[in-house]
């Protein structure tokens, strides 16, 4: 059985980033995720975890300035350095936050140079930090315009050939929707690489279980397949964080 991850760059936005932690835990969610921690310092945030007991179970690399600005730079030919240097900042978070995933962005790219620079970008980023998980998540092209990873096979087939024990795919099943259309089947195409889930509902990217997702039957798909990792709930509440929470109690 799944255990629940609260995303904080999406919920309990009412609080102040250090008692979203205890806002989460008060909720009923086990661990947290935080798309980009940059702003803020390791040590605090450690702190603020640990405080209400909580797992960060996810980040991501930079860019720590999500408004407009570039979407990663694993698969971009010619911004190697940059990604080099954003990785080793993101391992000094990842491992003073003892984050159980570190989700590593391709940024906007197309054709076979971005493919060759991406798969040598994660089999450095594989070998320099062995003991970290490291997943890759498909993002659809209506909120994400040109980003690399526009699909899930795209993904597996990077996975598969960089060949890395610490390198998985984080399926996102509003994403896997946007993208594919059935999650259901996208998930058993995928399932034997996912190391981490995200849900939202769709249309509107709201609560999940409100809207065209079958998650009674996705969440029955995930037990068979004997899925044991985390499930982050990344949506934007409609109204309030607390009012829409239905979905966990009942899950
Ligand atoms: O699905 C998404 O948008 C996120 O998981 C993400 O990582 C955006 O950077
Ligand atoms: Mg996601």
């Amino acid at each position: 059985m799944a255990r629940f991850a609260a995303n904080l760059t999406y919920l309990f936005t009412e609080l102040p980033m250090f008692q979203r932690f205890a806002a989460a835990r008060r909720a009923g969610f086990d661990g947290v995720e935080i798309l980009f921690p940059y702003d803020l310092a390791a040590k605090d945030l450690a702190r603020a975890a640990q405080g209400s007991d909580m797992h960060i179970v996810l980040m991501n690399m930079p860019p720590p300035n999500w408004a407009g600005g570039p979407r990663g730079f694993a698969a971009e030919p010619g911004n190697e350095m940059r990604f080099r240097k954003d990785f080793d900042r993101a391992l000094l978070y990842a491992q003073a936050l003892k984050v159980r995933h570190l989700h590593v962005m391709a940024g906007r790219a197309e054709g076979p140079e971005a493919r060759d620079t991406y798969i040598r970008n994660l089999r450095w980023a594989a070998e320099r930090a062995p003991g970290v998980s490291l997943t890759i998540e498909p993002m659809n092209a209506v909120d994400m315009p040109g980003y690399y990873l526009n699909c899930f096979d795209l993904a597996s087939e990077i996975i598969d050939e960089v060949d890395a024990t610490n390198l998985g795919l984080q399926f996102d099943a509003y994403q896997a929707h946007m993208i594919h259309g059935d999650v259901i089947e996208t998930w058993h195409r995928h399932a034997r690489n996912v190391r981490h889930i995200q849900i939202a509902g769709c249309p509107g990217r709201h609560e999940p279980r409100a809207g065209e997702i079958d998650y009674a039957g996705f969440f029955r798909a995930v037990d068979a397949a004997g899925f044991s990792g985390w499930v982050g709930a990344e949506y934007t509440p409609r109204t309030s964080t607390e009012a829409g929470l239905r979905w966990l109690r009942s899950a």
